[in-house]
């Protein structure tokens, strides 16, 4: 983009204040930002989310972070920026949004069921993660828990529950390796209770919680790798797609109400 002039831009850099030049990598600046802000890990649904925003235009676009700031129909101002995929883009996506005015992020994914009755398209909240990540080592040690907000949580439950969306909620497993499956670990987060799996919600969450910003996540199963029977691809795009489209309102819904001041306190 024109703006950009990496003779101004910072490298490594660890504070939170405001910054005139674009972020490094989001090439956004204050004022481009909503507080409120989605976060996909996927470019293309991060476009599908704008596509129903009103007033919503193309803010920046750089390598894998593509940012779009609208309204909710409601009115609410808020932004979308994907993360592309695992811990170290995403914290770097959470870092710079953070340092030009995001206060509150909600990440909306893709998951793999963990549970055998989480069916492919089910909508998922994720209230904590396990951190197999590598990203969030690097914040605190392994022992500090990665926690979704909980406002953003309650928050996005209301909204669920309000437009007559299921969904589960609980803990969810967020790895590195993508192909790789350890099948020990697997069925020991399973018995544990872990919902459902995917890649950057603990990085988000470890880092939200460092930095002092909110972050919250739902996420929509695309996969079930404890399923006997497996859908065919189409059948599984089909169900991936409804359940985004819920995912969709249901995090717009969420941000009205935190806009708001939806919180019992
Ligand atoms: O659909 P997104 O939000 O990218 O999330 C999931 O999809 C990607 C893997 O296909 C990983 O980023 C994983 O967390
Ligand atoms: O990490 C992920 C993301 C989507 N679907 C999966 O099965 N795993």
């Amino acid at each position: 983009m024109a703006r950009q002039d990496f003779s101004q831009t910072p490298g490594e850099t660890t504070g939170l204040q405001p910054q005139v030049e674009p972020q490094r990598h989001v090439r956004c600046v204050p004022g481009d930002v909503a507080p409120h802000v989605l976060l996909p890990g996927d470019p293309g649904r991060a476009q599908r989310i704008a596509a129903g925003l009103p007033e919503a235009r193309l803010v920046a676009q750089n390598r894998e972070f593509v940012v779009y700031t609208g309204r909710t129909r409601a009115g609410t101002p808020v932004s979308v920026c994907s993360t592309g995929i695992g811990g170290p883009s995403a914290s770097i996506a959470l870092e710079e949004l953070a340092r030009v005015g995001g206060t509150c992020f909600i990440r909306v994914g893709s998951a793999g069921g963990r549970q055998p009755g989480v069916a492919l398209g089910s909508l998922v909240i994720a209230t904590a993660a396990y951190r197999a990540d590598g990203t969030s080592r690097a914040y605190v040690p392994p022992e500090f828990p990665a926690v979704a907000d909980l406002g953003i949580t309650l928050a996005l439950a209301r909204a669920a529950r309000r437009l007559g969306y299921a969904f589960h909620h609980g803990i969810v497993f967020s790895r590195d390796a993508f192909y790789r499956q350890d099948p020990g670990l697997n069925r020991q987060l399973t018995e544990a209770g872990v919902v459902a799996s995917e890649q950057e919600c603990a990085t988000l969450f470890v880092v939200g919680a460092v930095r002092g910003v909110r972050v919250g996540a739902i996420l929509a199963t695309d996969s079930n790798i404890l399923l006997e029977r497996q859908p065919p691809a189409a059948e599984r795009e089909r169900l991936f797609r409804q359940a985004e489209a819920q995912m969709i309102d249901v995090a717009l819904a969420a941000v009205d109400d935190l806009a708001q001041g939806s919180e019992p306190w």
